[in-house]
C-alpha cells in the first residue's frame, strides 16, 4: 500500500527564539523520518514546538541546527518546488472572492493557465464533497465547509505532501468528526503525506498511521507510536478496544513528558 520512501527527514533539528526574556527553546534535537503516504500527528501541550516544527517544514521558519531535508531538497527549495500545501487553524478564506476565486489565486500566483486552474479547482472542490458551491462566497458557507474550501485550496496544485496545522481545532465535535473522516477518506484517495497538528488524543488516534509526542521546554519529541490500526477506518472503531489502547499509550505518553504537569 505505501512504498515507505522517505520524503521528510529532520536530523537533530533545534530551534532557539531569542526574546527579550532570553532564549526560548521550541525545538531540541528533533529527529524524525515521515514517509511517503505517512498520515502524522503531533501531539503535545501548548510551546511544546508543534507549529513551529511543521512551520520549519514549510521554510516558514529556519532551525538554528541539525539539517532538514524534504523531497531530498532543503526546505527552502522544496517550498519553491511547491512541494506542500500549507492548511491553518483558520481558513483564512477572501471574503470577496467566492470559493472557486479563493482556490484560484495561489494557482493565478504561481501562473497557472486559465483552463487548467478551472480543472484543477472542480477536481478538488469534488475530492472535499464541495462540488456545487464554487461559485459561493465564503460568508454563504458553514465553518466546516470553509475549512473544506482551505484545504482544497492546499491540494490545488498537487503537492505530495500536506501541512496542516490544526485545521478543526476551533470546529464543534461533530462537525470535526465528519471532517476526520472525510479527511481519511481524502487520504486514501489520494495518497498524500499529511503532517497534522493536534490537541486532541481521538484525532490523533483515529487519523494517523505515526503519533508524534510532544514535551515543552524545550520542545522535542519523546515518544513516536506507530499506529496498528488498518487504513479503512469507520468511526466506530474509536469504540475497539485496540482504539482505546492507543489512546492510553498516547496519553501514558504525554504524562511521561511532563507536559501536563
Ligand atoms: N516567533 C517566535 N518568537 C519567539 N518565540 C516563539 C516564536 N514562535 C514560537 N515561539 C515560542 O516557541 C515555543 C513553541 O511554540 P509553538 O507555537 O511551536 O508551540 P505549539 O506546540 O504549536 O503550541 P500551541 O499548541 O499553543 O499552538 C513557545 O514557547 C512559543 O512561545
Amino acid at each position: 500500500m505505501k512504498n515507505h520512501l522517505p520524503v521528510i527527514h529532520a536530523d537533530n533539528i533545534s530551534l532557539t527564539f531569542q526574546t527579550a526574556d532570553g532564549p526560548v527553546h521550541a525545538l531540541k534535537d528533533v529527529s524524525l523520518t515521515i514517509n511517503q503516504g505517512d498520515f502524522v500527528s503531533f501531539i503535545g501541550p501548548s510551546g511544546c514546538g508543534k507549529t513551529t516544527f511543521l512551520r520549519t517544514i514549510a521554510a516558514l521558519e529556519t532551525p538554528t541546527g541539525g539539517v532538514l531535508d524534504v523531497n531530498g531538497m532543503t526546505p527552502d527549495q522544496a517550498r519553491k518546488a511547491r512541494a506542500y500545501g500549507y492548511v491553518f487553524q483558520a481558513p483564512g478564506l477572501y471574503p470577496w472572492r467566492t470559493i472557486a476565486g479563493n482556490i484560484s489565486l495561489p494557482l493565478e500566483i504561481m501562473g497557472f493557465a486559465k483552463a487548467d486552474r478551472k480543472q484543477r479547482i472542480a477536481r478538488v472542490l469534488d475530492l472535499v464533497e464541495l462540488g456545487g458551491f464554487g461559485g459561493k462566497f465564503p460568508w454563504q458557507l458553514s465553518g466546516g465547509m470553509q475549512q473544506r474550501a482551505s484545504i482544497a485550496r492546499a491540494l490545488a496544485f498537487d503537492a505530495d505532501i500536506l501541512l496542516m496545522d490544526e485545521p478543526f481545532g476551533a470546529l464543534d465535535e461533530i462537525v470535526r468528526d465528519r471532517l476526520n473522516e472525510a479527511l481519511l477518506e481524502l487520504w486514501r484517495k489520494t495518497r498524500k503525506t499529511i503532517g497534522f497538528v493536534t490537541h486532541s488524543i481521538p484525532e490523533a488516534v483515529y487519523l494517523s498511521t505515526k503519533i508524534v509526542v510532544m514535551s515543552p521546554r524545550p520542545g522535542r519529541i519523546t515518544k513516536i507510536i506507530d499506529s496498528p490500526l488498518p487504513a479503512e477506518r469507520p468511526l466506530e472503531i474509536r469504540d475497539t478496544p485496540e482504539f482505546i489502547a492507543l489512546a492510553h499509550e498516547v496519553r501514558e505518553g504525554l504524562r511521561e513528558g511532563h507536559g501536563y504537569d
